[in-house]
């Protein structure tokens, strides 16, 4: 069976590594251990709109209330996991990528501001490649991807300096196929980037080249899919996806390249204008896809032969899809009904292991000697477990972006089917069914290393829907108890900690913090991640006495989470990891 995934692996290890580990001198080796995280969970204000507070979630809480010196907040955005500044929020791939790595990561956003600063992005090879496309007609300039400022798979700003780069170096006509946001950034703000961009084109149209958008539609509806849903992987030395809803992936290949949609408009900002009027029950994250067509109703930019395509998302899991409709001739997950000879790139090289896509503008980042690696190669027995729209957080993204096991031996990984729907319809997801195999296999005694994830803060979270949230996070604290109980059980030790702020914060604010009201007198839902620092909590009948957090490090992050559970594993963390958080 082949291996496949969703981001950029193909990590060479350094050749001389000693993999061996130190035995920690108080913590004893083999003492069944639980890490699990909470996806959009931050510690903040305690107001009516923080989704967990509101939620009484007892047994978190009393992780904090009964052993303060167990408890503390780690940062879990900005500089802190490897992203560009402060002013950025934290995200999954950042975060788990430094969990899993021991290590703060330049992750692929600051990689690609770096490239297209000193002009190396156009120096490269992926550059070269689509520009021999623009000298021969058509030569139209495609771009893909998600439009706002959100950071977490791309940047506007990045693809407003590229395409003028384009223009610069001789390209003459672009057409732009944009995803509307509203889950990195506010609802409703699609207006306002997609202004932002007609605008840009504009400039560029005066300067000779002409420059459109062609098609767009709504993240969550449109193009954007990710996490092919795996099956179980026991017997497999692989990661295996295969189902995903690529209803998504399909309407998207039929707006960006056919020029097919239901809704046809002139420009993006009466197509967006329109469809939210005409659909109120739409929004950013879900809007239907549209088509810009010119005056004969002919689309403006479908995909043809002999046309260059970029991706410019640089994050890997929401767009592996479409690279794979693009660049595989073999291709049956939809009728493509047109396949057009194109010069396909990626902003990053998606999937190292699949070389996904074969092209690509920007080297992702290179994470090696991740923990997980050291801790099969010391023969500690991990389960991994989570359910579909999260599993490969605690697997991928958790060994730095390899979409195989990192040793078949010694790794269990299981995937537990997510719903296929708006979260809020459905807010326990799968937390009881992730927390009973959790409990079976803390039980079972053959693993050392439980590691799980638990999506309900921010999968719902991202829907906005404070009462959902309320059910969600409740529904969080009984898994997390149903895994102390087991852990209780055998003597074992756990860490419960989070990967960016979600549910913690369900309200947009002022500058002052108070909450923003719409003109009926509604607090407008924030549907996006917050800036708040996660807990992370420790403990367990098999914790010796005197570890507690030692006092010295407030501003650690997620990376320094990672030496903390190779100690309560048993282990000394190699040297050049990010600190321990603990004492002894
Ligand atoms: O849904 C996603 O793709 C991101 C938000 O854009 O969330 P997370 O980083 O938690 O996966
Ligand atoms: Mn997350
Ligand atoms: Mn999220």
């Amino acid at each position: 069976m082949r291996c496949c995934g969703f981001g950029a692996t193909n990590v060479v290890e350094p050749a001389k590594v000693d993999w061996r580990l130190l035995r920690h001198p108080v913590i004893k080796r083999g003492t069944p251990f639980l890490l699990c995280v909470l996806d959009g969970w931050g510690e903040n204000v305690e107001d009516d709109y923080n989704g967990i507070y509101k939620a009484q979630v007892r047994t978190i809480r009393a992780l904090k209330d009964g052993a303060p010196k167990r408890w503390r907040t780690i940062r879990a955005h900005g500089t802190a996991v490897g992203l560009p500044s402060d002013d950025d929020m934290g995200n999954s791939e950042v975060g788990h990528n430094a969990m899993g790595a021991g290590k703060i990561i330049e992750q692929g956003a600051g990689l690609v501001d770096t490239a297209l600063r000193s002009e190396k992005l156009y120096n490269d090879k992926g550059f070269s490649y689509i520009k021999e496309a623009w000298f021969n007609a058509p030569g139209t300039q495609h771009f893909i991807g998600l439009i706002s400022d959100g950071g977490v798979h791309s940047r506007y700003d990045q693809l407003a300096e590229l395409m003028k780069g384009c223009a610069q170096r001789g390209c003459k006509k672009i057409r732009v196929h944009g995803l509307t946001d509203g889950r990195d950034c506010a609802e409703g703000s699609s207006i306002k980037f997609f202004t932002e961009l007609e605008k840009d084109l504009e400039v560029l149209c005066k300067q000779g080249c002409d420059a459109r958008v062609a098609s767009g539609g709504g993240r969550m509806y449109v193009t954007m899919d990710r996490y092919e849903a795996a099956r179980n992987l026991n017997t497999s030395n692989c990661v295996h996806f295969e189902e995903a809803d690529w209803k998504i992936v399909e309407r998207g290949w039929q707006a960006h390249v056919l020029g097919e949609a239901p809704n046809k408009f002139t420009n993006s900002i009466e197509a967006i204008e329109t469809i939210r009027k005409k659909h109120p029950e739409t929004n950013d994250q879900y809007m239907p896809p549209f088509v810009i067509v010119d005056k004969n109703g002919a689309p403006v930019g479908p995909i043809q032969d002999g046309d260059a395509v970029v991706i410019f998302n640089f994050r890997a899991d929401r767009v592996v899809e479409l690279s794979k409709a693009f660049e595989y001739e073999d291709f049956k997950k939809f009728d493509r009904k047109r396949w057009p000879k194109v010069k396909f790139v990626g902003m990053m090289q998606y999937d190292g292991d699949l070389k996904l896509p074969k092209h690509y503008l920007v080297s992702p980042p290179l994470i090696e000697r991740v923990s997980g690696t050291y801790l099969v190669k010391n023969g500690v027995r991990t389960f991994a477990c989570s359910e579909t729209q999260k599993f490969g957080h605690v697997t991928f993204f958790w060994n730095g972006n390899r979409s195989g096991k990192l040793d078949h031996n010694f790794e269990t990984y299981q995937e537990i089917v997510s719903d296929n729907c708006p979260f809020n319809e459905k807010p326990k997801m799968k937390a009881e069914q992730i927390a009973k195999v959790a409990k079976e296999a803390i039980l079972s005694g053959y693993y050392d290393y439980i590691r799980v994830n638990l999506a309900n803060g921010d999968m719902v979270g991202h829907t906005g829907d404070l009462g959902a949230v309320l059910t969600a996070c409740a529904t969080v604290d009984k898994a997390v108890k149903v895994m102390l109980d087991a852990i209780e059980k055998v003597g074992g030790i756990y860490m419960i900690t989070a990967d960016h702020g979600n549910a913690d914060d369900m309200a947009q604010r002022d500058k002052k913090g108070k909450p923003l009201k719409d003109t009926e007198g509604n607090v407008i839902p924030l549907t996006s991640h917050t800036f708040a620092p996660v807990p992370c909590a420790i403990g367990g009948p098999g914790l010796p006495p005197q570890v507690e957090f030692r006092s010295d490090l407030p501003s650690a992050g997620l990376a320094n989470v990672t030496a903390t559970y190779m100690n309560l594993l048993g282990f000394e963390a190699p040297a050049d990891y990010e600190p321990t958080l603990l004492k002894w």
